[in-house]
This record gives structure tokens, sequence and C-alpha cells, in this order.
């Protein structure tokens, strides 16, 4: 059955007079992919760490599981991974993932296990033994990766997971968040990449702080009469934004 995973409720967040997050609703339920969508600055990262809990409404309330955060218990129930890598250079891959392993309590033939399955996943096997602090860019992504697949979460919550990642492998993890759905796991992703978009079940866009829309890619793109997302978004984002209704040119250049 379909279940509530996630509600956020008239949320808004306010740094000084600087309000980020605008009045924003949102709920997401098992099994669900979905994208959160905007220009850079729109607020995606805020509205992620309030939802693991490393920031906190101004105004308004967050529920994961249908329990109001921010709750340590939920933690365990939650993968996340941030924009920026969370990651011990001067530790091998290996030794990142065990440290993480034993947080999350994982231990003997399960944590080697996991640890096996997940390097997989994101085709880092082979070298796992390195130090992390020699991995590329795109290597420590995928490697973060791993680490939010560890504990196998109901809930993963990923920031921008595939900057940086190649669009063969790109495919691949892709593949691996639909095998993760069909055993009912939420995902929330942030991007900026328009086909990926097109692959969430849902996307919510943002701008400027406000959801500006809400639907299947397809549903965006026939209520704007659009044939990409891209298209799509910048209707919604035209529309609106007052004084603006001639710089679709303009928003597209937000994007990078
Ligand atoms: N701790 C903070 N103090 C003050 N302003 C902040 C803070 N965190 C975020 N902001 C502001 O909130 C706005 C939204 O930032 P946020 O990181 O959520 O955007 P984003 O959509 O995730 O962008 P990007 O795609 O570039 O990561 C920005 O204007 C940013 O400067």
């Amino acid at each position: 059955m379909e279940e509530k995973i996630v509600t956020i409720h008239n949320v808004s967040r306010s740094f000084g007079k600087h309000q980020v997050l605008k009045n924003i609703s949102l709920e997401m339920k098992s099994g669900e992919i979905f994208g959160l969508l905007g220009p850079s600055g729109a607020g995606k990262t805020t509205i992620v760490k309030q939802l693991v809990g490393l920031d906190l409404p101004s105004e308004g309330e967050i529920y994961l599981f249908q329990e109001k955060m921010p709750n340590l218990k939920l933690i365990e129930k939650t993968g996340y991974m941030a924009q920026s890598d969370a990651l011990y250079g001067e530790l091998s891959a290996k030794e990142n993932l065990e440290f993480f392993a034993a947080l999350y309590g994982l231990k003997g033939a399960k944590r080697k296990k996991r640890i096996k399955v997940v390097m997989e996943t994101v085709s880092l096997s082979e070298h796992i033994n390195k130090l992390v602090s020699t991995y590329s860019g795109g290597m420590k992504r995928r490697l973060s990766l791993a680490i939010a697949l560890l504990h196998q979460p109901q809930l993963l919550i990923l920031d921008e997971p595939t900057v940086g990642i190649d669009p063969v492998l790109r495919k691949s993890i892709w593949n691996a968040f639909y095998e993760l759905k069909e055993i009912g796991t939420t995902i929330i992703v942030t991007t900026h990449v328009m086909d990926e978009a097109e692959k969430c079940d849902r996307l919510g866009m943002i701008r400027d702080g406000r959801l500006i829309a809400l639907g299947t890619p397809e549903e965006l793109k026939n209520k704007t009469n659009s044939t990409s997302i891209e298209e799509a978004f910048l209707v919604y984002g035209g529309a609106g934004n007052e004084n603006k209704r001639s710089s679709h040119s303009n928003s597209s250049a937000n994007y990078s």
C-alpha cells in the first residue's frame, strides 16, 4: 500500500531578512521517486536539510514516516547524500564504508555483504582499497552514494547525486534507483539536469523559494504545452514571476 513517507506542511525558512523558503507544502509516498527541480539558489538544498533535520523551519512542520522532525530515531530509516562529500580522505574507501556501516549498526557478514553490494552498484569495487584522497570528484560522489545506500534505508534523500558522473554510469545508478523503488524505497533527488528530471515519478519545481509547479513530468509538459521539462519550467517560472514575463532566456541562464 502507498504510505505517506514525507509531509512538508506550510514550511518557510528565513535567514535574517532573506526568506529562502516560502510556504512550501509537499507530500511524498512510498516507492516514489520525487525530483526537486530548480535553478541554483532556489532553495532545494535548504528543503533537503530540513528533511534530514540539519536545519529547522522558521514556520511549518516536517513529518517523516508520519512522525514529526527533528527526531533522531528517523535517521536510521533515512539515507542522506549531501551536496559536498563527507568522506575521510586519509582512509580507504573500504575503511570509510566500514566506519559508516558501524554507525548504522551493521556487523559481521551482513556488513561485508552490504559493502560489496553498494560498491557494485556504483561500479567502484576495484577501487575499494584505494585512499579516498586519490579518488576523482565523480568517484567521491559515487562513494557517497554507496554510503547512503549501505543500511538499506526506506527513504533516500540525495542532493545532486549524479553531478560529475558520466552518462553511462548515471544510467546504471538510475537503474539502481528503479530497483530500490520496486522494493518500496522512497527517493528524493535534487537536480538541475533535465533528462534526469524526466526520470522522476513526480517533480516539484522550486523557484525563489516557492513551489511553482507539482506533477508528473507528463502532466507538467501537457499543462504548459511543452515538449520538454526545461520548456515547462521556463513557462512556469515566467508565469510566476511578475515583471519578468519576457525573461525566458534569462531564466535559462540561471541553470548551471
Ligand atoms: N545558512 C544560510 N545563511 C544564509 N543564507 C543561506 C543559508 N543557507 C542557504 N542560504 C540561502 O538560501 C538560498 C537557497 O539556497 P539553497 O542552497 O537551498 O539553494 P539550491 O536550490 O540548493 O541551490 P544549488 O542548486 O546551487 O545548490 C540561497 O540564496 C542561499 O544563499
